[in-house]
């Protein structure tokens, strides 16, 4: 259901009567613009009043009244939006009748059983959730707050002082020691709703002979939790269900005695609910005296807010009470002032994050185990702070400007963090937002491949630097080692040459001597050193006399 957001829905019922003053009450359904100009025209004359509501209900039945007023509200609870019907008007003006209705006939049933009703059978078409109802009734009797479901009722000492309006931030306001009943079908909660009225505080006066001497507080209590997604998240609601009590001028009623002091009380705690509806209509003002009284502190987010609100207005149509007509009427139109923002009440539930924690911790530690026996270092796995994200981000920029040759990474949030980076980068170029990339550095968008030689001078001043030095290192030792070779080549070809020449002299000399003597030789050891290698030559050379001299 989607939530109306804006004011209140301000509805008035007309309690039915033979005497209908239609010379002093006239209802029109008027274009707003209308109405407002009908306003302003009346204004000099003061005895005209013009009230603009939602709509205005005489000799509708029970069921027609649920349904036209009610029922958006009921089902916007089991939704997770919090709902408030609540009747207020003058004493015997039909208000416990619209609330909880007539016992002489089951059509004469009121809202909260018929809310109920619909609460069931909402409960058991919506099979996808799995709804908890539970139930309470709280009763405001002259600034005392009553628990009408009290399972100690019943005790010879009952005590009513320790139930307290409490406020929590992610509770909202709720009443300390105020008993919630769970309920699991339409029939347990009609026994309890019966149960509470009985312990209401009725009293006789001449204006109604079953007169509720309290305010009283029906809530449903509705909470859902998917049957399909196993997540964390549920929502709640509450509807609420004011029945408040009358006003009364004391000297129509008669009230006196213990029935004064009562009506004295009502009287004073309406008007502070009054004061309360004014703070809250008017925006420019930012307190609102709810704590006033017990009543508005208990109704504090149930009058407007987060909450789908719904203001009856009860009245007499007799000319009798045509005063208290006109004030109830003054109220309601405040209360259309009041602006809602009905919104869902979804939580966390705290057990299934504590469940989720536990597994985090427990595949933490099974991760940190796989590290140490893959012999990783350390990882971390924490999530980045917004510190450690910045300098993420500036490193990355820094390293696409060309100002940085490596981006340090100690962990796998941060690899994540730089690619995402990197993403967003060419996302910009690509979508033709301007950043600067060097052209080295433009081999890195995809719209662009670079040739293999380009990319590789990138890479021989970028990632492959390193690799890159080794490479030069080692080209000068192997130039270093050519030339040394080179050299010792040279000095081999000599002696080369020199061994032909002396193997040529001994020739000449054998030959010679052939006719005069034995021959001088000996062996030569000769070690030549190069390039880190040992060369050895063995040359056989001839001794030859002093006077022996190459040609
Ligand atoms: N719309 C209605 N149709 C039939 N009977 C009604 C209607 N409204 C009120 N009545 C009758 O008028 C009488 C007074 O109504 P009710 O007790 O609801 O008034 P009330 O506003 O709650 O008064 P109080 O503030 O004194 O408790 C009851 O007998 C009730 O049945």
């Amino acid at each position: 259901m989607k939530a109306h957001s804006g004011e209140v829905g301000v509805f008035v019922r007309i309690r039915p009567t033979a005497n209908f003053a239609d010379d002093l009450i006239e209802l029109n359904i008027c274009h707003k613009r209308d109405s407002r100009k009908s306003h302003d025209s009346k204004k000099s004359q003061l005895s005209c009043w013009s009230f603009r509501l939602e709509g205005v209900l005489q000799d509708v039945s029970q069921e027609e009244f649920y349904a036209r007023v009610c029922r958006r509200v009921v089902l916007g609870a089991l939704d997770g939006y919090n709902g408030t019907v609540m009747c207020f008007g003058q004493t015997g003006a039909g208000k416990t009748y619209t609330i909880t209705g007539s016992t002489e006939s089951y059509k004469q049933r009121g809202i909260i059983p018929r809310a109920l009703q619909e609460v069931f059978q909402e409960v058991e078409k919506r099979t996808e959730h799995a709804f908890s109802v539970y139930l309470s009734y709280l009763e405001i009797y002259n600034e005392t707050l009553v628990d009408l479901l009290s399972p100690r009722r019943c005790s010879p000492h009952p005590s009513p002082h320790s139930m307290v309006v409490m406020e929590e931030p992610g509770r909202g306001v709720f009443i300390r020691g105020l008993s919630l009943h769970l309920v699991h079908s339409e029939e347990e909660a009609l026994n309890l709703l019966f149960e509470g009225e009985m312990n209401r505080i009725i009293g006789s006066h001449a204006l109604n002979r079953n007169s509720s001497r309290s305010h009283c507080i029906f809530t449903v209590h509705i909470e859902s939790r998917s049957r399909t997604l196993s997540d964390a998240k549920y929502i709640t609601s509450k509807l609420n269900l004011v029945d408040l009590a009358g006003s009364e001028r004391l000297g129509k009623t008669g009230s006196e005695g213990q029935m004064l002091k009562e009506a004295v009380y009502i009287n004073k705690s309406l008007s502070f609910l009054e004061q309360a509806i004014l703070a809250l209509a008017d925006r420019r003002r930012d307190h609102v005296p709810f704590r006033q009284s017990k009543l508005t502190h208990a109704l504090k987010d149930s009058l407007g807010g987060n909450c789908n609100t719904v203001l009856v207005a009860n009245i007499y149509g007799e000319a009798a009470q045509i005063e208290e007509t006109l004030s109830t009427l003054r109220f309601a139109s405040r209360m259309r002032c009041v602006r809602t923002d009905p919104a869902v009440n979804e939580h966390m539930d705290p057990a299934h994050i504590k469940k989720l924690q536990k597994d985090i911790q427990r595949l933490k530690e099974e991760l940190s185990i796989c590290n140490k026996l893959a012999n990783r270092p350390s990882i971390s796995y924490e999530s980045l702070s917004e510190a450690q994200l910045a300098e993420i981000n500036n490193q990355v920029q820094r390293y696409l400007e060309g100002s940085l040759e490596e981006i340090s990474i100690v962990s796998i949030n941060q690899v994540q963090a730089v690619f995402a980076q990197f993403k967003l980068a060419v996302q910009k170029c690509v979508s033709g937002c301007f950043i600067f990339f060097p052209l080295k550095y433009l081999p890195l968008l995809p719209s662009s491949p670079p040739p293999k030689e380009e990319a590789f001078e990138v890479f021989k001043v970028g990632q492959g630097s390193k690799i890159n030095c080794i490479l030069k290192e080692n080209k000068a030792v192997l130039l270093e080692r050519r030339t040394l070779l080179r050299k010792l080549t040279d000095e081999v070809n000599a002696v080369k040459r020199e061994i032909d020449c002396t193997t040529a002299t001994i020739q000449q000399h054998k030959e010679l001597r052939r006719d005069q003597g034995t021959p001088n030789v000996c062996i030569i050891k000769k070690t030549l050193k190069g390039s880190g290698r040992c060369f050895n030559l063995w040359i056989a050379a001839l001794k030859v006399p002093m006077k022996w001299s190459l040609p």
